[in-house]
């Protein structure tokens, strides 16, 4: 979903030579045939493939935009083929381990150049490091990012579109986060609670927006350099005001879930959506009225006009795919997919607290808003795509000359980032505002 606008900013680069690869071919070919010069062929990414090890081995970088559970297998891969890698994606621990080894072989191994994370780390070290340097310190951090369908496409119950990776989306709704507020570490237990506290965003008040905190904000005191002055330390992620009153019930049947379910092992037998939702009721008889069916639903997990108006209390069949979220996943994309009249919307919004010398306080506020273009690249794609090929290229032509595994924090890295992607129309805008 993100990997186009990358292509095309690299194949225009006439020293690159490129070659997209994946596990449909027809994807690969797809996106290739679009740029002249870019080569496709298909690459199943498992343990132990000898094709991977061998395409590592012929590339002065790879880019790995796979799911972000494979990226460790490819960075073993580049590790031991001394060839450079990079991600969109969140330093894992399994790629952290291979920092040595990475070092020794003279392997930049980067990561977290996508948006979120990417583009926000970019933005909100210009802005810390500059004010240290003016004497600054900085009390608060709070960041806010989500990929969004444009408003006049978000009528459906989740007001929701994939513009990534859809199980990547729903299975953040499940995850466990931390975050430091006004001194004290705020913790919320995985597997659903985010979704029960949504705050209200107002930066933006022409849009009705929501968030919750988004994983681990605390380790940013550190990579960030915030010191010990920091009371509040957030990052976030948005969605219209309705996305989590709608997931929360989805979670609580189950539809979420990324253990197997025995109704959804592919070679059993065929089942309807409804059957599905009957028995994760704990019900045997799929054949109950409708409306006493969503009367049941009511009762154990509070709401089902989200389920009804997303088509899952229907005798549709389901494409059965071993576990609730994969299934739900596969159908949710489907969908709702962003169809080619319609686009998405990033918004990104950092909130720093700064206080000066002379004791005066500032709210710096860091807008980062961009349009997909209709039948075009999408604004996630954009914003995903172009960093992780700006870094890949700045690799390439040895301007990134750090060793082993590498995040894009130092002003080496960030500065030229950020005046490339300023080039191509991405750009923030700044508000500020003295609160004493
Ligand atoms: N930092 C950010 O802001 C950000 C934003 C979006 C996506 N991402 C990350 O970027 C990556 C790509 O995201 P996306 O939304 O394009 O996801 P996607 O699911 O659309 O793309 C994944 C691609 O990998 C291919 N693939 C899957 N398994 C494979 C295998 N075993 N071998 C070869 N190919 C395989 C798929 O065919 C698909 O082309 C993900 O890791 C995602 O988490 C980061
Ligand atoms: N938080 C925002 C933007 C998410 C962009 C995708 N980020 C992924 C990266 C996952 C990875 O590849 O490590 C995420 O899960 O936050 C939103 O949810 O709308």
């Amino acid at each position: 979903m993100v990997s186009a606008p990358l292509v095309e900013w690299l194949a225009r680069e006439k020293d690159v030579s490129i070659t997209v690869c994946s596990a449909l071919k027809e994807e690969a070919d797809g996106l290739a045939r679009k740029y002249n010069g870019v080569d496709s062929i298909y690459l199943n990414v498992t343990e132990g493939s000898d094709h991977l090890q061998e395409l590592c081995a012929k590339s002065d970088v790879v880019i790995s935009l796979l799911p972000y559970s494979l990226h460790g297998m490819v960075a073993k891969y580049c590790v031991a083929e001394k060839t450079h890698m990079v991600t969109a994606s969140y330093l894992s621990d399994e790629i952290k381990e291979l920092h040595d080894e990475a070092r020794r072989n003279g392997v930049t191994i980067m990561n977290e150049v996508g948006l979120d994370p990417g583009i926000d780390h970019l933005l909100a070290l210009e802005c810390i490091d500059e004010a240290k340097e003016k004497g600054g310190v900085i009390e608060s951090f709070v960041s806010f990012c989500g990929g969004l369908p444009a408003p006049e496409h978000s009528g459906n119950a989740l007001r929701y579109k994939f513009s990534w990776s859809p199980r990547g989306v729903l299975l953040n709704t499940l995850s466990a986060a931390k975050y430091l507020s006004k001194g004290q570490i705020v913790e919320i237990l995985g597997g659903g609670d985010l979704m029960s506290n949504p705050r209200s965003l107002d930066f933006l008040p022409g849009f009705a927006l929501e968030g919750f905190p988004n994983r681990d904000s605390t380790k940013y005191a550190e990579l960030y350099g915030l010191g010990k002055d920091v009371h509040t330390l957030l990052r976030g992620t948005i969605r219209y005001k309705g996305f989590s009153q709608c997931v929360q019930p989805m979670q609580l049947l189950g539809l979420i879930d990324p253990e197997p379910h025995p109704m959804l092992h592919p070679s059993g037998p065929d089942v309807t959506w409804r059957q599905l939702v009957v028995n994760m009721l704990g019900m045997s008889d799929s054949s109950i009225f409708y409306e006493n069916l969503k009367q049941k639903l009511v009762e154990r997990i509070g709401d089902a006009d989200g389920l009804e108006s997303l088509g899952l209390l229907d005798d549709t069949p389901v494409v059965k795919l071993n576990t609730p979220l994969d299934t739900l996943s596969h159908y949710l994309a489907k969908r709702l997919e962003f169809e080619s009249h319609e686009r998405d919307l990033v918004i990104l919004r950092h909130e720093v607290g700064i206080r000066w010398q002379d004791g005066r306080r500032e709210e710096r506020g860091i807008n980062f808003v961009v349009y997909g273009q209709p039948g075009g690249h999408s604004a996630m794609a954009q914003t995903v795509g172009k960093p992780a090929a700006i870094a890949a290229k700045m690799i390439l032509d040895g301007e990134i000359q750090e060793r082993g595994v590498c995040l894009p924090f130092t002003p080496d890295i960030y500065r030229p980032m950020l005046q490339r992607l300023r080039a191509e129309g991405l750009t923030a805008t700044e508000t500020t505002r003295f609160v004493n």
